[in-house]
């Protein structure tokens, strides 16, 4: 039942997490893809490296590209020191609705903006939408092949400060090489490779922190 498989994934979160609690959302959405049907949700293995980098940065304001079903959102928000925010980025209105959905389950709803529409045009609005000048932490998680691109416009949108991490999932699976030869070959960027698994798979994937350095 369930027409997508968001949907699905929202329909087992609603009859099986306790509502208000994000760790066991996070744990439903785990056990779910991991027993039931795979989807590209970051996962708990690589959620823990996600974790870690959102507890050394401690960040004021955190953009997410790509929300997919919410899981990283919940992740990253359930860490936030108070008064901080997340900003997150999906193409898709039927990922949105549900990642709405999920993150409401969660109690998270209030540290979240989610927003609807393609990344290059979302972008060049934030400063002025949110009152906000330069991010602390961009978790990059969306179309492998515009990871290069955003982080550019990242850049000319004068949205990045030294000392702004960036961390990107997949760039071993599926694989973003363009992004990687940039960060790793860029004089403006301290890259370090996170190595571990393709979520609820023995495959290999990993994630890729780079520090702009100004
Ligand atoms: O495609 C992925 N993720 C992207 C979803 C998305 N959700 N939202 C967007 C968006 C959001 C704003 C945008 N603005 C412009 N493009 C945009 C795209 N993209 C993805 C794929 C895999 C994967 C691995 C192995 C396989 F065999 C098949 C698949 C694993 C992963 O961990 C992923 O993250
Ligand atoms: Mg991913």
């Amino acid at each position: 039942s369930g027409k997508s498989r968001p949907m699905r994934i929202l329909q087992y979160v609603q009859n099986t997490a306790v509502q208000g609690d994000a760790n066991s959302v996070i744990s439903a959405v785990d056990s779910y893809c991991a027993n039931v049907e795979w989807a590209m949700n970051v996962g708990d293995k690589k959620g823990e490296i996600l974790d870690a980098v959102v507890l050394d940065v401690r960040p004021r304001w955190v953009l997410e590209l790509g929300t997919y079903c919410g899981y990283s959102t919940m992740r990253i928000a359930r860490l936030l020191p108070p008064g901080a925010r997340l900003i997150t980025l999906e193409m898709n209105h039927h990922y949105a609705q549900v990642a709405k959905q999920i993150l409401g389950h969660a109690g998270l709803d209030s540290q979240v903006d989610l927003l609807v529409g393609a990344s290059s045009a979302l972008i060049p609005q934030l400063k002025k939408k949110f009152d906000m000048d330069k991010f602390d932490l961009v978790f990059i998680d969306h179309w492998k092949t515009s990871y290069l691109p955003d982080t550019k416009l990242l850049e000319e949108c004068d949205l990045l400060a030294s000392g702004t991490v960036l961390l990107a999932d997949n760039v071993t699976c599926p694989g973003a090489p363009e992004y990687l030869h940039y960060v790793r070959n860029s004089p403006r960027y301290k890259s370090l490779y996170f190595p571990s698994q393709l979520e609820y798979l023995r495959v290999e994937d990993g994630m890729e922190k780079s520090v702009f350095l100004g």
